[in-house]
């Protein structure tokens, strides 16, 4: 029998929120029998009433400062890493989901973290130095057909960490990153909390001749780590909400179906 709602939200700060939504609705009709819901999130409260949620790309800085300023940092932090429920960041949004950032501005930003990586910020150079690039993903549907995907000063995951709850000295102390805190783990998130992080994709060797006037020192090394998961945690470096194909979308809403449904059951 399934569940009559599915609520899942964007979070409407700052950046590129609508295109996740219209995307979502895309990938909805490939999955028939549920109801869907895709608010825009902006409070605790409409936090609250979500079973999963997209952090879309933007400009984390700006995004964490907004999220703060509404009293929806903690809250955040309460629905990825105590109870660890679905939970998608593109661009900026990976950014937030890390543990660890590096190359943050002076003062540093907010992270909500949920995803034991360090990213780097701006890993491609500047905005002028955007640029696409064909992703073969062999996890979403008719994976042979690449899929267009955007990097906008996009950050990539440069180091996968341990899983420890707390702030890792190590991490701590360099100069220029900024670490998310700990929060502990509820029982309902931990049976969702895989202990490792899966690299689900790297960039392809073509891809760095696409940046436009990056100097090769600035431009990624083909390989770099651009989409990561660990258990209910997502991220992509790129903007899939960007190009109008809705596969991943698709391919992350059934993931979120499942874990609800799961949840469900097990509650
Ligand atoms: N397109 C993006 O989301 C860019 C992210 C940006 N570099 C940041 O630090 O937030």
């Amino acid at each position: 029998m399934p569940r009559t709602r599915i609520t899942i939200g964007v979070l409407a700060l700052q950046g590129a929120f609508t295109e996740h939504i219209e995307l979502l609705h895309a990938a909805a009709a490939t999955i028939p029998d549920h109801d869907f819901s895709f608010p825009e999130v902006r409070t605790p409260a409409e936090l609250a009433r979500c079973d999963a949620l997209i952090l879309p790309g933007g400009e984390s800085t700006t995004m964490s400062l907004v999220a703060q300023r509404s009293g929806l940092l903690e809250p955040l932090r309460d629905f990825v890493k105590a109870a660890r429920k679905p939970t998608w960041g593109t661009c900026a949004g990976l950014i937030l989901l890390s543990e660890s950032a590096n190359r943050t501005k002076a003062g540093g930003q907010d992270l909500i973290g949920g995803l034991d990586v360090r990213v780097s910020r701006n890993h491609f150079g500047r905005q002028v130095d955007s640029f696409e690039a064909g992703l073969h993903l062999d996890f979403i549907a008719d994976p042979q057909r690449p899929f267009r995907s955007v990097f906008i000063r996009a950050p990539v995951v440069e180091r996968l960490l341990p899983h420890v709850e707390g702030v890792q000295a190590e991490e701590a102390s360099k100069e220029d990153t900024v670490v998310a805190p700990s929060v502990p783990v509820r029982e309902e998130g931990r049976k969702a909390l895989s202990d490792h992080v899966e690299v689900l994709a790297r960039l392809p060797r073509e891809a760095r001749a696409l940046g436009k006037s990056a100097t090769a020192g600035e431009l990624g090394e083909a390989g770099d780590i651009i989409a990561v998961r660990q258990g209910n945690v997502f991220g992509t470096s790129f903007h899939p909400e960007l190009t109008g194909d809705a596969r991943i979308h698709a391919w992350w809403l059934k993931g979120v179906v499942e874990a609800v449904e799961q949840r469900d059951r097990a509650s």
